[in-house]
């Protein structure tokens, strides 16, 4: 079985790594020849933990390949999966530029029958719309098109891979259905076989889902600061009850990422097109955007004005073990606190290069986290990297002017902080205020 890959994103990389790595041969197709060219060298272009002993070890073992060129790889292909980006139009709506071009090129270059795998994220209706597209330009062909929504999460994706908790399979053609189903079965994860509407709702009202639950414990926790409350503890509480869960009830400045802000928009449009309201969405999107303010909200709260204060921002990226910085708070962050007029200075663990050409041009990098902490007025946490959660909390008092931590996601227990003279605030948690 001869499988393509389209596109060598986090989706379609890590797809086709796996694919290989359960015995498959994979060619993965990118238009970007910078990209294609460092993966054949076994240089991964995203950062993802275990992906590149893995692309090395396939690629060793004749199993994975990676091209430009795509139309022989499609003439060749049995199975193809679509892997391309699906970003944020100006309304919200996903654009689906990226995969209309895919779906030309494969049509153009097909010449005998194949299945069409959707991975990336489309609105529901879309897979009906590439069947139509590849009817009108390759009838010559029998095109099947399945939908197979992908869950993974970034900095985890390879071990989300493998251990998924269902592989969701949407087709109107009982065949392809079946095919799909076989190329999947060696990772031993439950599969659901569903129609192709429902498959591409199923991703959306996930990611809905879990930006809700996301955006309800923030909400509960900013409750909980006035009210003495403790997320936490209310947290772990209310996740014993396994009807709730115990995951995703991580309070903080909110969910960040190339998905959640997208997709929950994408979705509420889709509602929106056929009259309805999505209210519920509409205020998990709007109480996201709060969030991500709401360190900046206690520093001019505590400080009055943040012009002249030297801020130090430990973590850039959206979340940590990624250098992905797509709507990461560290955006919004440092343009409030560039237009307030304080001195930035950043550091993360990876995602500098990236933050480089995205943050403000007045933000300052540091090489290590000290360096960041330096005579700093305060420091404001933006992603819990673990280089962080394990600091010696001296660190913060040796190092800044006046040790006051904005801690955007709880990396510390209240009663290690207290053990310190520093002022501290964290998130739907009672401050402490140490500093002599
Ligand atoms: N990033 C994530 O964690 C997840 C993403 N998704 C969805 O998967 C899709 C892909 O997302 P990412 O991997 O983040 O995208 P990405 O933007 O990181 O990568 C897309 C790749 O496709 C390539 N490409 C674009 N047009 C092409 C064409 N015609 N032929 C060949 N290559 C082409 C680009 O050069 C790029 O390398 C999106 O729909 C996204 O919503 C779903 C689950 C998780
Ligand atoms: O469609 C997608 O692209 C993916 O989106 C998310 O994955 P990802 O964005 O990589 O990362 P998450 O771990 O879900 O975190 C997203 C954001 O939510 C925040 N978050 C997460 C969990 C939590 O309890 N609290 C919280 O604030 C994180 O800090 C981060 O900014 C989903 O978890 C994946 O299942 C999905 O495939």
């Amino acid at each position: 079985m001869n499988i393509v890959v389209v596109g060598t994103g986090y989706v379609g990389l890590v797809t086709g790594v796996a694919l290989a790595h359960i015995g498959h041969r994979v060619v993965c197709v990118d238009v970007d020849e910078e990209k294609v060219e460092r993966m054949r060298r076994g240089i991964s272009p995203i950062y993802e933990p275990g992906i590149e002993p893995l692309m090395k070890e396939n690629m060793e073992a004749n199993r994975l390949f990676f091209t430009t060129d795509g139309a022989r790889a499609y003439r060749e292909a049995d199975v193809i999966y679509i892997a391309v980006g699906t970003p944020e139009n100006e309304d919200g709506s996903a654009n689906l530029t990226y995969l209309k071009q895919a779906v030309q090129d494969i049509a153009s270059s097909v010449t005998k029958d194949v299945i069409v795998v959707t991975k990336s994220t489309v609105p529901v209706g879309t897979n009906h719309e590439i069947k139509r597209m590849f009817e009108q330009l390759a009838p010559h062909v029998r095109i099947e098109v399945v939908s197979n929504p992908e869950f993974l999460r970034e900095g985890s994706a390879i071990y989300d891979t493998f251990h998924g908790d269902r592989i969701v399979i949407g087709a109107d053609d009982e065949r392809a259905a079946a095919v799909v189903a076989d190329i999947h079965r060696p990772f031993g994860i439950p599969i659901f076989q569903t129609d192709i509407r429902s498959a591409e709702m199923i991703k959306y009202a996930s990611n809905a889902f879990l930006a809700t639950k996301i955006s309800f414990i923030n909400e509960i926790a900013n409750i909980c600061e006035k009210v003495g409350a403790d997320i936490e503890q209310v947290a772990a509480g209310m996740g014993m009850d396994e009807r709730i869960g115990a995951s995703f009830l991580r309070a903080g400045i909110g969910y960040g990422g190339s998905c959640f802000p997208k997709d929950t928009k994408a979705l509420a449009k889709i509602a929106a097109n056929i009259d309805h309201d999505f209210e519920l969405l509409k205020a998990v999107i709007e109480v996201n955007n709060k969030q991500q303010r709401k360190l900046i909200e206690k520093a001019k709260k505590r400080f009055g004005h943040l012009r002249g204060k030297k801020i130090a921002l430990l973590g850039l990226s959206f979340k940590p073990n990624t250098d992905d910085m797509r709507e990461a708070a560290s955006l919004v962050v440092t343009r409030e606190l560039v237009a307030e007029q304080a001195t930035v200075v950043a550091y993360d663990p990876i995602a500098m290069n990236k933050a480089k050409s995205v943050l403000p041009k007045e933000v300052i990098y540091a090489d290590r986290v000290e360096q960041a902490l330096e005579r700093a007025d305060a420091a404001m946490i933006l992603t819990e990297w673990d280089e962080f959660r394990q600091l010696d909390l001296s660190v913060y008092v040796k190092q800044m002017k006046t040790p006051i931590v904005f801690d955007g996601r709880n990396c510390y227990a209240l009663h290690d902080v207290a053990r310190y003279p520093i002022e501290y605030y964290s998130i739907g948690r009672k401050p402490i205020t140490n500093i002599k």
